[in-house]
C-alpha cells in the first residue's frame, strides 16, 4: 500500500497538488446542490470542508471518488483515495481484525497476508489486545479507529473523512483529534475532513473551506497558521476565538 511505503514522505508545506476540483456544479432532480466549487489539496495537507447541513459536503466527496458525477467542471486526482463515509460501519459479526482486513479479502488478497498487514498496524490505532473482539464490545472511538485503519489499508495516501467524530462525546473526540494528527504524520497522509464543528476545523486544519448552502458554494478559503508550536497549542491561542467568530459570521 502506497501510504505505508511512503510513510513520513508528505508533510504540510509540500507543494504537489493531489486533488483539484475546478468549477464543479451538480443538481439532483433539478435542484441545484453545488455551484462553482473550486478547491485543491496539496500533498500532506490537512484541509477541512466546513458548512451547514445540506451544503453539499458529502456530495463533493462523492464526486471526488466517482460515486457521483458532476454536471459541470473538472476533477483531477493524483493519488489513491480512501473514503470513510458517515455510514461506514463495522460488520458486527466479524472481529476487529477481520473487519480491518475485509477490503483486502474483497480484493481477493491472500487471507494470511491481509491479516498480517492488519496485525502490523494495529498498534498504530491503539487497538492491540482488541483484535479478536467484536464491534459491539468496543467504544465509539475504538470503532472509529478500526474503521479508519480499514479505509487506510484498503486505499492510499489521500483520506477523505466525512464527519468521522460527529457522533463521539467531547472527551473521546478530543483524543481522537490528537490521534488523527499523529497518524497523519506517521503515514504522511493528505486529509480532507468534513465537519460541522468550527473549533474542530481550526484545531486540525492547515486550510479551511467554508461552504454556504442552497446551493453549496465556497464562501471563503482560510489558511490556519497560528505560527507557533504544534496544532494542540491552538486550543489556548487567543487567535482561536477570533477565527471562530470570523467563520461563524460567514455561515
Ligand atoms: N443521491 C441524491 N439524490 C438526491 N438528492 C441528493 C442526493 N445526494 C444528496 N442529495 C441532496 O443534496 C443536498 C446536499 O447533500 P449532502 O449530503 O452532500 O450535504 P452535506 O453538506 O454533506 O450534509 P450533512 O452535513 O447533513 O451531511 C441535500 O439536500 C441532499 O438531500
Amino acid at each position: 500500500m502506497y501510504a505505508l511505503q511512503q510513510a513520513k514522505a508528505g508533510h504540510a508545506g509540500a507543494k504537489e497538488e493531489v486533488i483539484r476540483l475546478d468549477r464543479i456544479g451538480k443538481r439532483f432532480d433539478g435542484s441545484e446542490v453545488l455551484r462553482d466549487i473550486s478547491l485543491h489539496l496539496r500533498k500532506g495537507e490537512f484541509v477541512s470542508l466546513l458548512g451547514p447541513s445540506g451544503s453539499g459536503k458529502s456530495t463533493i466527496l462523492n464526486i471526488m471518488t466517482g460515486l457521483e458525477e458532476a454536471d459541470t467542471g473538472t476533477v483531477s486526482i493524483g493519488g489513491q483515495i480512501g473514503y470513510m463515509q458517515q455510514k461506514d460501519l463495522l460488520l458486527p459479526w466479524k472481529t476487529v481484525i477481520d473487519n480491518i482486513a475485509l477490503p483486502l479479502d474483497l480484493k481477493g488478497r491472500n487471507k494470511k497476508e491481509s491479516r498480517a498487514l492488519a496485525e502490523s498496524l494495529i498498534d498504530r490505532v491503539g487497538l492491540r489486545g482488541y483484535e479478536h473482539r467484536y464491534p459491539g464490545e468496543m467504544s465509539g472511538g475504538m470503532k472509529q479507529r478500526a474503521s479508519f485503519l480499514r479505509t487506510l489499508i484498503a486505499s492510499g495516501e489521500i483520506m477523505l473523512l466525512d464527519e468521522p467524530f460527529g457522533a463521539l462525546d467531547s472527551m473521546t473526540k478530543s483524543s481522537m483529534q490528537q490521534w488523527l494528527l499523529e497518524v497523519q504524520e506517521a503515514f504522511g497522509l493528505t486529509i480532507l475532513f468534513i465537519t460541522h464543528d468550527i473549533e474542530e476545523a481550526i484545531l486540525l486544519s492547515d486550510r479551511v473551506y467554508v461552504l454556504s448552502s442552497r446551493p453549496g458554494t465556497i464562501k471563503e478559503e482560510l489558511g490556519v497558521d497560528f505560527g507557533v508550536g504544534d496544532k494542540r497549542s491552538r486550543l489556548v491561542d487567543p487567535k482561536l476565538l477570533k477565527m471562530k467568530e470570523r467563520i461563524r459570521s460567514l455561515l
